[in-house]
């Protein structure tokens, strides 16, 4: 693991803004933080960076307790660094080079990651504000970390600017980073995580996968024929192990849950082979949104 973080408590006077979080990041996984404003994401991505401090719980990087030769392996962007307005994209790297004692010779390779080598000579004042935080990315990249840790990096970008950093994200993923990203928006954990933590309140509501947490639940509904009833269909149901959460709908339908190998044509075989004639069958996806909703509620 990349990072474990284990029995976390965080309490800010009477808040508790943290309450016995449990969560680990695989190596080269995209790990989304998924929750409300105000669930912990941020108090959590700083206690893992230890600049703030839990009240319980343990951190641990690359399985070893936070020190500064695990700080040097991750790249932070908690929120927009100030960079100087009047100078250029370059400069900026240069000065933040010489601050991190990073390689200033690795400028170029940087600058061509985050897709600014075209614009390096230009103010940062002149750039928008997904620009601005492509340079940010490229000024963490300097130090070569092996693990990205962004606090909302599409915060406040236009369209346009939202699908550059994903599309930079993915990039840096495919070349094996490890990210852990904080986030409020279930699309951009979809589109970019292969895990996903969804917090709310301080505390762990689902861990796992990506398509194990937001996207298994899609249910299946089913319309019995004529000469079937519900009843016949139910059991027809209970005899398949791939087939869960049978529920009854209106008008006479069942809606069921297939795991996720299964085609709704399996299904429809399935059933017409144990003698069941189906009028209707139809996939209802449920939106993230209401599996999101259904996580947190
Ligand atoms: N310095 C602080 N003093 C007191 N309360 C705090 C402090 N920082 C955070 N909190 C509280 O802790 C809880 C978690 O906040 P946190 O910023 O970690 O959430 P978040 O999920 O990152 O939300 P956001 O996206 O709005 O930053 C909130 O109730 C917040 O008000």
């Amino acid at each position: 693991m990349v990072l474990e973080l284990d029995h976390l408590s965080k309490r800010y006077g009477g808040t508790e803004a943290l309450r016995d979080l449990t969560l680990h990041v695989p190596a080269g996984s995209v790990y989304g933080l998924l929750g409300p404003n105000g669930s912990g994401k941020t108090t959590t991505l700083g206690i893992a960076l230890g600049v703030l401090n839990p009240s319980g719980g343990t951190v641990r990087w690359f399985g070893q307790a936070l020190s500064a030769g695990s700080k040097r392996r991750v790249g932070a962007l908690l929120e927009t660094p100030n960079f100087y307005p009047y100078l250029s994209a370059r400069q900026n790297l240069q000065v933040a080079a010489e601050v991190k004692r990073a390689d200033a010779r690795r400028i170029d390779e940087v600058l061509e990651t985050v897709g600014l080598l075209g614009r390096q000579h230009d103010a940062f004042q002149s750039f928008s504000l997904g620009m601005k935080q492509r340079l940010a990315l490229a000024s963490t990249l300097l130090g070569q970390p092996e693990v990205l840790v962004l606090d909302e990096p599409t915060n406040g970008l236009d369209p346009q600017g939202i699908a550059e950093v994903r599309t930079l994200v993915q990039r840096l993923a495919a070349e094996g980073k490890t990210i852990i990203l904080a986030s409020h928006l279930l699309d951009e954990i979809e589109k970019v995580c292969t895990h996903v933590a969804v917090l709310q309140r301080g505390q762990l509501r689902a861990a796992g996968p990506v398509r194990d947490i937001l996207t298994s639940a899609d249910r299946v509904v089913l319309r019995p024929g004529p000469a079937t009833t519900p009843a016949a269909l139910t059991q027809a149901l209970a005899r398949l192990p791939w087939v869960s959460d049978v529920q009854a709908e209106a008008d006479g339908c069942l809606s069921a849950v297939l795991t996720s190998e299964q085609h709704p044509a399996a299904l429809n075989e399935a059933l017409f082979s144990q003698g069941i004639i189906l009028a209707g069958l139809e996939l209802r996806h449920r939106s993230l949104e209401t599996q999101f909703l259904a996580l947190t509620s």
